[in-house]
């Protein structure tokens, strides 16, 4: 009887470590991880320190196809700090700032037959988010290190943006379907 009882301690000790060496493994490879209610932060600690950082969301733009009635929602309906329209014709936009504190939206709407937002109005009648903003601390350097990473940028040099700063547009095809702006901080 003893000997049997040794047996299936046995058994059982090894099905066990079969069961949870399997998990482990799963949990180290394929597992997504789960948010867990401590104090760790979910941001990478190895971020190599590059020639370039990435800042703050400046930020996020949104094509209309009637600006003064997109201006009224953000003003009159929903209450926010709206600035006047800008035209910025080398851009090919009419812009309208809506201060949101912690960040911005920019209203677009096409300036010119040439308008790089045409085209995104056509496909999209109602309007849409277009791009967003991200600021950067060196635009040269990042425009460098992008390059070399087979990321496309939209214009060989920058350009003058909405808030008197070079800025830089990268490809939506290479950013995830979104067109990302970069402006110098
Ligand atoms: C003042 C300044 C500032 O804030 O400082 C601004 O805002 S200036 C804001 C306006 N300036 C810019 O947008 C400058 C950078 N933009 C550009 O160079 C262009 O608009 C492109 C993004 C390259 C799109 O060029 P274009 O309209 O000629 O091409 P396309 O219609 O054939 O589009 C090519 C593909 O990209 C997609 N696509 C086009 N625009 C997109 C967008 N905004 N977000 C996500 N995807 C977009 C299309 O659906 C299409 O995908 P499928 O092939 O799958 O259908």
């Amino acid at each position: 009887k003893e000997k049997d009882i040794g047996t299936f301690s046995k058994a059982l000790y090894r099905c066990c470590s079969f069961f949870f060496s399997g998990l482990l493994i799963r949990w180290q490879t394929s597992a997504p991880r789960v948010r867990t209610l401590s104090s760790s932060n979910s941001f990478s600690q190895n971020i190599p320190s590059g020639l370039w950082k990435l800042g703050r969301l400046n930020h996020v733009a949104i094509a209309v196809p009637d600006l003064e009635k997109a201006q009224s929602l953000y003003k009159d309906v929903l209450g926010a700090q709206v600035s006047e329209t800008v035209a910025l014709p080398e851009h090919g936009v009419y812009t309208v700032f809506v201060e949101l504190g912690n960040t911005k939206l920019e209203l677009l709407h096409p300036l010119g037959d040439r308008s790089p937002i045409a085209s995104f109005l056509q496909k999209n009648k109602t309007g849409g988010m277009h791009h967003i903003c991200i600021e950067v601390d060196d635009i040269k350097a990042a425009m460098t290190e992008l390059k070399k990473k087979k990321i496309r940028i939209l214009s060989e040099e920058p350009k003058i943006g909405a808030h008197g700063k070079p800025v830089i547009f990268l490809h939506p095809k290479d950013c995830h379907g979104v067109l990302v702006e970069l402006e110098q901080a």
